[in-house]
């Protein structure tokens, strides 16, 4: 299973959280949040991870292909995550140009509509995320998907879980719902950008129990 944690801002917190076994990291490349770190930032973080060596996951919403370009470079990013309206063309376009890099579409899951929609992404990317809607936040909110309607969700491509995860809930998920991996920020962190090396050691012990 591919454990995620996403919202990494300091060296110490990423280094410390892949050795805890998460095997992704994400960076949160979207200026209006308030986990967002630059490149060069990202880069002195990833520069220093000890192995065995985490994917490393720059978050974008809704930006231009040149600035993911630049930010894979900079911060030598392995994985891509689109988390805003990006369209099957636009994810076309960045699986053309960056072909090293996994690309992951992030669904904000509002209606059945969202979620089939995943069909329309599956030839362009990688890896499929689902996160929960939320009005005035594209990321990072604490809010859980209603798991029942995930329950026939089998797409043709792996899918991360994302969206109120926590140590106390991520067993349930994992039974219920089967997903290639998970993905947690806001349960385990004392404010945004701040992780609690505590919580994640504590989400690892149960996923322990789970192998
Ligand atoms: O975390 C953010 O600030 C963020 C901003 C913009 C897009 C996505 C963002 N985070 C994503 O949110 C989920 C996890 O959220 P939760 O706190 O565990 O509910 C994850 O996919 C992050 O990449």
């Amino acid at each position: 299973m591919r454990v995620k944690i996403c919202g990494i801002t300091t060296v110490e917190q990423g280094s410390a959280i892949a050795t805890l076994g998460a095997t992704a990291l994400g960076f949160i490349c979207v200026p209006e949040s308030p986990r967002y770190i630059s490149p060069a930032q990202i880069g002195s973080i990833t520069a220093a991870l000890p192995p065995p060596y985490p994917d490393c996951i720059g978050v974008f919403a809704n930006a231009s292909l040149p600035t993911i370009q630049a930010t894979v470079a900079r911060a030598h990013l392995t994985a891509v995550q689109l988390h805003g309206q990006e369209s099957p063309a636009f994810c076309q376009a960045v699986r053309a140009a960056l072909s090293q890099v996994e690309l992951i579409k992030a669904l904000r899951v509002r209606s059945a509509a969202d979620l089939a929609s995943a069909q329309t992404y599956e030839p362009y990317v990688d890896t499929l995320l689902l996160d929960a809607y939320h009005p005035t936040q594209l990321g990072g909110t604490g809010q859980t998907l209603d798991w029942e309607k995930l329950t026939q969700f089998r797409p043709a491509r792996p899918w991360f879980l994302a969206g109120g995860l926590s140590p106390e809930n991520v067993l349930s998920a994992i039974a219920q719902l089967s997903p290639a991996g998970i993905d947690l920020s806001s349960s385990v962190e004392r404010s945004p950008g701040d992780k609690d090396l505590a919580k994640v050691a504590q989400l690892f012990e149960q996923l322990h129990q789970y192998e």
